[in-house]
């Protein structure tokens, strides 16, 4: 034992445990910045840049490390390039990681929901900012138990450096067994020696973890809940000016005192409030659109005037939401043309497709704002931070500024008392009127709501049609909204469009196409619908 003690305190060892450290973050840290590289190459859409970091990865992972070793320390002297041992073994143990690495962040970045990246695009986000602020915080979050799995690993493998005579803690151990023949002693020391540094490693682990865990962390911003100011100005040179006037909103909560209630049966289709349609704000001419083989949308024609709220109805796979998405180009167009506004977005003036980050740029500018189908509330945000990140992100708001606008929204839709909740800890009714909230933050000019109720359990579809009722009742805003609810549509839409085999089969009032479709193809939708809504 007190050989034991003794090993274990002896400087020759504590030394080699200090290079075994040295080697450890060299290797550690290089695959880090290297892996990045790798990974970021192999998510290239610029094929050949994909081909030369998969060759590389295959190359590196498929050959021991004890060659690489070798090749580092004896093979890079003939082409120049002499280092230390310790430096040598530093740069192969980098070089091997990068590849582990690489795959790592490969997989973090892909198992991000697809929604999460449409939700980013549509806002405006710009490819690194939806990087930086959705996709790598989500991936990383998924990535901290592979990343801590391999620093224990590269720990491991930096014994075998004693190859190229890094006087690490495994050769020192060696030196010192073959000159005492005290092996025991010796390698149980050793032993001991790497449980401590394996140990302390997965502690690090474990309090990354811990720190990255949205549901224990406290924000500084969610420590303060009240803010001074209900209505704040939009600041100079931020969002694109609005169509909806912030009262527009009216809280769910008051939506169900008697008072609202009576004043919103007097607002009946028999007494509707005057509606005057300002200029075209989309305008779609012969959209086509095709997944492989597939065309679907097969020259759709759409025109929407300010102020206007027209209905995509028609049945499922009809192409309703891959027109929604066409409209602020979250996907391509294989024919035909879109203008929000006066902004092709997507394109040039030419016609040319433009770069992912110019397009961002169009977006904010043209005021598109996006409701989902699921919600797609970022994961590892509050409510509040939904709502306010991206007006700081992409529209350049103040923190103070943005808060306040997250909070007057989060009061209008009625979900003031949530602000704090995470995405998970909402129902699906609620996530959607924070989404609300967060498509209205930067007063857009066009909204496009995507079957924003079709995710709802029954009981939570009112709550969130209360919401876009009181928009397109009172708020003026240009919304396009597809939908399977005809109640609803009948109620809130000017203009009804119902498709069906991506082309457009009828449109014209609320009214007439529901309550008197002319197309077999609607009347058959029609009375399917209503037998269900019964
Ligand atoms: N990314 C995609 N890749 C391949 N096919 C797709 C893709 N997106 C949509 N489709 C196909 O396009 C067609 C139209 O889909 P879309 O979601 O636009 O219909 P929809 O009318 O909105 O249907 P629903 O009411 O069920 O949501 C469907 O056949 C669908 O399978």
């Amino acid at each position: 034992m007190s050989d034991f003690l003794h090993y274990l305190s002896l400087p020759y060892l504590l030394d080699g445990m200090l290079i075994t450290l040295q080697l450890t973050a060299m290797g550690f840290l290089g695959g880090l910045v290297l892996g990045l590289l790798l990974a970021a190459m192999l998510l290239s859409r610029f094929r050949p840049v994909a081909v030369v970091a998969r060759a590389w990865t295959t190359l590196y992972r498929g050959t021991p490390l004890i060659l690489q070793l070798v090749f580092v320390f004896t093979v890079l002297p003939h082409a120049g390039v002499v280092l230390p041992p310790l430096l040598a073994g530093g740069v192969a143990l980098a070089l091997n990681e990068a590849t582990f690495f690489a795959e790592i962040f490969r997989s973090g970045v892909r198992e991000v929901d697809a929604g999460q990246k449409a939700a980013g695009r549509a806002l405006g986000m710009t490819p690194a900012v939806l990087m930086r602020r959705v996709v790598g915080p989500q991936a990383l979050r998924a990535m901290v138990p592979a990343l801590g799995n391999e620093a224990v690993s590269t720990m491991k493998n930096s014994a075998l450096a004693s190859i190229i005579a890094v006087p690490e803690l495994t050769l020192r151990t060696q030196q010192l067994a073959s000159a005492t023949f005290d092996y025991f002693s010796i390698y149980f020391a050793t032993a001991v020696m790497y449980l401590v540094l394996t140990g302390a490693l997965t502690l690090v682990q474990l309090g990354v973890e811990r720190a990255m865990d949205p549901d224990r962390r406290v924000w500084p911003w969610q420590r303060v809940t009240v803010l001074p100011s209900p209505l704040r100005p939009v600041p100079a040179g931020g969002p694109a000016p609005s169509a909806v006037p912030d009262e527009a909103l009216v809280p769910v909560g008051r939506l169900r005192d008697d008072a609202d209630r009576a004043e919103r049966a007097a607002r009946t289709r028999a007494d509707p409030p005057p509606r005057g349609f300002g200029e075209a704000m989309i305008q779609a001419r012969e959209v086509r659109k095709s997944f492989g083989d597939t065309e679907v949308l097969r020259g759709i024609d759409l025109t929407v005037r300010q102020g206007e709220v027209v209905a995509l109805l028609g049945p499922s796979g009809s192409g309703k939401s891959t027109l929604l998405r066409t409209l602020n180009h979250l996907e391509g167009l294989n024919g035909g043309s879109v203008l929000i506004g006066d902004t092709p977005v997507g394109y040039d003036l030419r016609g040319n497709e433009l770069a992912e980050r110019e397009v961002a740029r169009q977006r904010v500018a043209a005021g598109v704002g996006m409701v989902f189908q699921t919600f797609n509330l970022f994961h590892h945000l509050t409510a509040r931070e939904n709502i306010a990140a991206p007006l700081r992100w992409v529209h350049g708001w103040s923190a103070a500024d943005a808060t306040a606008r997250a909070d007057e929204l989060l009061d209008q839709v009625g979900m003031a008392d949530r602000a704090d909740a995470l995405p998970r800890q909402l129902s699906g009714g609620q996530q959607q009127r924070v989404g609300i909230a967060r498509a209205l933050a930067a007063r857009p000019a066009v909204l496009l709501l995507d079957e924003p109720t079709s995710a709802l359990d029954p009981e939570r579809v009112a709550e969130v049609l209360q919401v876009i009722t009181a928009l397109a009742r009172d708020g003026g805003l240009t919304m396009v909204i597809a939908t399977h609810q005809l109640r609803f549509a009948r109620e809130v839409a000017d203009r009804v469009v119902f498709m069906a085999g991506g082309v457009v089969v009828e449109e014209g009032l609320a009214d007439d196409v529901i309550g008197h479709p002319v197309q077999e193809a609607t009347r058959r939708f029609v009375r399917a619908m209503d037998a269900a809504e019964v």
